[in-house]
């Protein structure tokens, strides 16, 4: 019995024999965003072991950590999982520990409200007491959260914030760079918006109502130099050497889980190799429940090789079936990132930063045609559902959830697009990247061996309902016009990127979706905002995990990563997934 030993193994560690023939009340498979979160709140029981096997190595130290300026230098290192996806594109995802928090663009925002109530819908009525609602994973929001108001000169510079929309003395802190950017260019973005679209500029996007345009903080600790709050530095690096229960094993990959040989479907291990090549397979016993943490990605992918997921695929790669879920790694919904950019005239420091965004809902960005296209999206979801099929439960099954997406899109009012807008120090450009927020397109993660590191197929299937090519088409057309419309324009010149000469617009109203088709489809990046893969739903919609996120039909299994969101939220996704780990850690503490 671990718990008993004097030389229980805790902190970080890269020795696999420390966690080899262990037994530990918990074990957390990846220690990334919502894996770290789950593992601190669960030992901060001492009398609760935990282990969490994570398979990147620890770079907290690395500048390319924990300077999150300079964080586009991870894509395509070492600390990138690089998945290959469909359209020849790359997804990206956070191989280290604090997984994609310790790597990624930092934006702090939250949901819509009344996307967070419409989770419950997709739940069996008696779930529906658990929980998953704004009103309470806001609390859980919160319950993460730092939050570190904006100083009297990221005020000048037009930062603002609502503090009682924040947790303040949680672990992640947030707040904004130390130096925001000089001039008028973000005040004429702000303007030149507003009046274009009508969306209101707001002080906070953080209280459930992010349709508007505002500047936002982002996962920093300006306590910290301003460094990056991943979930490794802020629920591990305070207690790495005080909390004897807590075993973080890192440059482990985990396999498979091992199931009891009865047919309880218990899990009793987790089988796993050191680095990235080695064939030497190592096993930790669990005592009470494994917890799954590694990713949108890589969950399912370790699921189906442990034999839960679609009997065709399993049996395919001769992989026995104990757990018969079809739609383990379906229900895939990322988004498409598109770059548009322009000459700017004016001049700017070095390594200044603001984050300005702006969230228009379906009437902003439509205007007097929302309605139209409003009865278009009504009237298509059966054919949409129909098209998406093969990645869903069924077509009755994935019209339901498409029903619920409209209703929060059209009812609710909840944004539909992202713009972010960037002025870059060291290219004269400025401009905005952008995409579609509530693609209906969706796609599927299939393991293709059973090597435990080989790379699943991932194929988002982006684009494949084209009324998100026609948004997408909609959303760089508004970009045009917004950079041609005072004052922002007082401060362009030429379209840079895509140009005219790529994206013609011979009658000025900014191009045609035919146009901007081909251009879209070549120049978008995946978004790094994947979800749905083991969606927390009724299992007649297609769920694979239930209000209390655990896998139907196993004992003492259940996820926590980003899989688990059954749609997605017009946000970033951090301070979410922040709530759902801890909101997790609430339940299994409860018993629940
Ligand atoms: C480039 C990029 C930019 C982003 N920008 C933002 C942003 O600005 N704001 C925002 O809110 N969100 C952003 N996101 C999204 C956000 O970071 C992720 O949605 C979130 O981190 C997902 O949390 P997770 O716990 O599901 O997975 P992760 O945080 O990715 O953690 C999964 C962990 O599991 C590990 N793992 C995987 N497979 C195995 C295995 N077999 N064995 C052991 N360990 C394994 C991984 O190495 C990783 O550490 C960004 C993401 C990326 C990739």
């Amino acid at each position: 019995n671990s718990r008993s030993s004097p030389h229980f193994p805790s902190g970080v560690s890269g020795d696999p024999l420390d966690a080899s023939n262990h037994t530990f009340d918990y074990i957390v498979v990846g220690g990334g965003l919502t894996g770290l979160a789950l593992a601190g709140r669960l030992s901060e029981d001492a009398g609760t072991t935990v282990l969490v096997i994570e398979a990147g190595g620890d770079n907290r130290k690395d500048p390319r950590v924990y300077d999150v300026y300079n964080s586009q230098q991870f894509y395509g290192s070492d600390l990138d999982w690089s998945w290959p996806v469909d359209y020849g594109k790359t997804g990206n995802g956070g191989k280290t520990l604090g997984g994609s928090s310790s790597i990624n663009g930092a934006t702090w925002t939250r949901g819509a409200a009344a996307q967070y109530d419409a989770w419950s819908d997709l739940l069996t009525p008696g779930e529906r007491s658990l929980g998953w609602n704004w009103s309470n994973l806001y609390s859980y929001m919160k319950k993460a959260e730092h939050y570190h108001p904006p100083s009297e000169d990221n005020r000048r510079l037009g930062a603002d914030g609502v503090t009682s929309w924040h947790g303040t003395r949680g672990p992640v802190h947030v707040g904004f760079p130390e130096k925001m950017v000089e001039g008028s260019q973000h005040s004429a973005f702000i303007t030149a918006i507003k009046n274009i679209t009508g969306i209101p500029h707001c002080r906070d996007l953080n209280g459930g109502y992010p349709n508007c345009v505002a500047f936002v903080p982002s996962s920093i600790n300006p306590e910290d130099n301003f460094h990056r709050s991943s979930s490794a530095m802020s629920y591990l690096t305070p207690v790495e050497n005080t909390r004897k229960n807590w075993l973080t094993l890192v440059n482990s990959t985990v396999f498979k889980l091992v199931w009891k040989p009865d047919d309880s479907k218990t899990v009793i291990g987790v089988e796993f190799l050191h680095l990235n090549n080695s064939s030497t397979v190592y096993r930790a016993n669990v005592r009470k429940e494994v917890i799954m943490a590694a990713g949108s990605i890589n969950t399912p992918a370790i699921l189906q090789r442990s034999g839960v997921g679609d009997p065709a695929l399993l049996s395919s790669l001769g992989i026995s079936t104990v757990l018969n879920l079809p739609t383990v790694g379906k229900n895939l919904q990322e988004q498409t990132l598109v770059p548009i950019f322009f000459n700017r005239t004016y001049e700017m420091l070095s390594r200044p930063w603001s984050n300005l965004l702006a969230f228009p809902n379906l009437a902003q960005l439509y205007g007097k045609n929302a309605t139209a296209v409003a009865a278009e999206i009504r009237s298509s979801l059966d054919s949409w559902a129909d098209s998406q099929k093969e990645n869903a439960l069924s077509k009755a099954a994935l019209k339901k959830i498409y029903e619920s997406q409209a209703d929060v899109i059209i009812r609710d009012k909840a944004p539909v697009f992202e713009i972010i807008f960037i002025t870059a120090d060291y290219i004269a450009l400025h401009g905005t990247m952008s995409w579609v927020l509530l693609p209906f397109s969706r796609g599927s993660v299939k393991i293709k061996t059973t090597d435990p590191f080989a790379k699943p197929n991932v194929t988002n299937n982006f684009f494949s309902v084209a009324f998100d090519t026609e948004m997408q088409a909609k959303g760089a057309k508004l970009l045009r016009k917004l950079f041609n419309t005072p004052p922002l324009s007082n401060l362009t010149s030429a379209e840079y990127y895509p140009g005219l000469a790529a994206v013609p617009d011979p009658v000025g109203d900014g191009g045609s979706v035919e146009a901007w088709d081909p251009w879209l489809k070549a120049a978008f990046s995946s978004n790094s905002h994947a979800l749905g893969t083991c969606s927390m739903m009724r299992k007649d919609l297609g769920g694979v995990v239930d209000g209390r996120l655990r896998v139907y039909g196993a004992k003492n299994l259940r996820v926590t990563d980003a899989s688990v969101m059954p749609t997605q939220v017009s946000s970033h996704m951090m301070s979410t997934l922040y709530g759902i780990a801890e909101k997790l850690a609430d339940m299994i503490k409860a018993g629940l």
